[in-house]
């Protein structure tokens, strides 16, 4: 070939790639993310870029894609992309073009009416009534009316004594507050506006975490936002590495209620002005983290085991935070805790897996053990693993009782900031307890049927119960939409348990001392 053809033929193969390269450009172009619902800010303080789920492989191109919007100017705080607004706080929450909740999946049990369930229950409860009125006359002071802590302990309950007072002591061996809820409602207006006078940080624990003074007396467990409502758990993150949200705590608390639990305190959300109510206040170790971050919002990050350090900071808009407020529990002089390890906690390895993981039988070794031999705890278990499935709540690591209660009583609920990370995900594994013992209360069975069945959904019952709170919308619809189809996961579960079992009693209990592993339960240093 001649050199001028040689040219020739060079200069073709060049345009040709050119086009070829410019074709391939287009084509990404096309599969960049224009459904705003699917689109996916980067992680919150910009350590770790990541894409929707779905579109992984799509990463660069949306990053380059999303580092030209508003969310990444170098704000060290995602949230605040709206400071003009009198209502950014708020408005910043709804879901907009930030939004990184999907499309919510179908419920794959919208139709099913499961009268099975509804059959065995009806069965169960007729059988099980004379035995249960037996039980009670047999165990008369158990059955009595509840045992509280002013009951157990020498601080007696007395007309003028304080709200704090009431909720405290009023906490009894079957609940933490009483069905009416008079002093809750009272105790949740109350953290919501009481004037704060001192705090400090909490010891110990993974995040940040404050405790608040009230001028009144009372204390709550302070937890700020972090993230806004539509940022899911990051899929690279584990359980225990996902940060915790504030609105998952004020969420576990209202779920719980609804469920008919009341094993979780009072939670309430807030909006404090960090400048006036959080920095006047600070003491010298959480004064010096305090900043102004270069988009001018106030800022600071305290001390603790993760995600505090600057780029990990909790910021204001411009010094405006919303934080969840936990009612405090007794002091441990008056009633002293109990920290069990929960039998089906996780590894919080990144490779290694639980027993429970790899045994299906797992739930013969922890029948042996007390106090899940026999009575109430293992159905608590039950009921707890259903309240996390619900929420999708990995990090139950461990789990604390009230000692003046003795091991016969309830597990409180405690610690839901990991709740709500992903709208369109069903964590299945958070159920093994309950496919792996399969067993049930009646009462629990019966408020996920009616949930399903009856004329209320529970999304539009906690979509209710959310709207009471201050920092509502509590919850984006995703979220609230994911815990009807969870129910019927839950009740398909129970199915599966009524079918595999010889008698239906041996699944549903209308009375926890009807459970009975058959054994004298061993103690096990291990769990206790
Ligand atoms: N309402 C409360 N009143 C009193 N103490 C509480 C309350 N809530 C939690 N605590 C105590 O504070 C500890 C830490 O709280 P929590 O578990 O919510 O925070 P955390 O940062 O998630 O901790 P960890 O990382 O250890 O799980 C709990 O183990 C519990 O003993
Ligand atoms: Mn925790």
């Amino acid at each position: 070939m001649k050199l001028k053809e040689r040219i020739i033929m060079a200069a073709l193969g060049f345009s040709v790639a050119l086009v070829l390269i410019s074709v391939v450009e287009v084509a990404n172009l096309q599969r960049l993310p224009i459904d705003p619902q699917v689109t996916k800010p980067s992680q919150i303080h910009g350590v770790i870029k990541t894409s929707s789920q779905n579109d992984a492989k799509d990463a660069p191109f949306q990053q380059r894609n999303l580092q030209k919007t508003s969310m990444q100017s170098g704000d060290a705080s995602v949230a605040n992309d709206d400071k003009s607004s009198p209502t950014g706080s708020l408005s910043r929450l709804k879901p907009g073009p930030s939004s990184v909740v999907p499309s919510t999946k179908p419920n794959p049990y919208a139709d099913d009416g499961f009268s099975d369930i509804f059959e065995a229950l009806s069965k169960v409860i007729t059988a099980q009534a004379p035995w249960k009125n037996i039980l009670n006359n047999f165990k008369r002071d158990q059955h009595k009316k509840p045992t509280s802590i002013a009951d157990m302990s020498f601080s007696q309950l007395l007309p003028n004594s304080t709200l704090w007072e009431q909720f405290q002591l009023g906490i009894t061996n079957k609940y933490v507050y009483p069905e009416d809820g008079a002093v809750v409602n009272k105790l949740l207006s109350t953290m919501n506006t009481l004037k704060v006078i001192s705090l400090e940080q909490k010891e110990g624990g993974t995040q940040f975490k404050l405790i608040l003074d009230f001028e009144d007396g009372g204390q709550a467990l302070f937890k700020p936002m972090r993230f806004p409502r539509g940022q899911e758990t990051l899929p690279n993150h584990f359980y225990f590495t996902d940060f915790e949200r504030h609105n998952a705590e004020i969420a576990a608390f209202h779920l719980d209620r609804l469920l008919g639990f009341r094993r979780a305190v009072p939670v309430v959300g807030r909006r404090f002005n960090i400048t006036s109510e959080i920095y006047e206040l600070a003491e010298q170790d959480l004064l010096k983290t305090f900043f102004i971050s270069p988009a001018g919002n106030v800022c600071f990050h305290g001390k603790c085991s993760y995600y505090c350090d600057t780029s990990h900071a909790i910021c204001g808009n411009p010094d405006m935070l919303e934080a969840s407020l936990a009612a405090f529990l007794p002091p441990k002089a008056i009633a002293p805790r109990k920290t069990w390890r929960h039998p089906w906690r996780r590894s919080y390895h990144k490779r290694r897996k639980a027993n429970w993981e790899t045994d299906d039988e797992y739930c013969d070794i922890v029948r042996e053990v007390k106090p899940y031999d026999k009575g109430r705890r293992l159905l608590d278990l039950m009921d707890m693993s259903v309240f996390d499935f619900l929420m999708g709540n990995m990090d139950r690591h461990h789990y604390e009782t009230i000692k003046l209660f003795g091991n016969r009583t309830y597990p409180l609920h405690l610690d839901h900031g990991r709740g709500f990370g992903k709208a369109n995900h069903d964590e299945t594994s958070i159920l093994a307890p309950l496919y792996q013992c399969c067993m049930i209360r009646s009462s629990t069975l019966s408020s996920l049927y009616r949930f399903h069945s009856g004329s209320v959904p529970l999304s539009k019952l906690m979509e209710e119960a959310l709207d009471q709170d201050p920092l509502k919308p509590i919850l984006l619809k995703p979220h609230l939409l994911a815990l009807d189809r969870r129910v019927g996961m839950i009740l398909q579960v129970v199915r599966s348990c009524l079918e595999g079992a010889e008698k239906i009693s041996d699944v549903i209990f209308s009375h926890d001392d009807l459970y009975s592993s058959g054994n004298e339960g061993i103690e096990d240093k291990m769990w206790s």
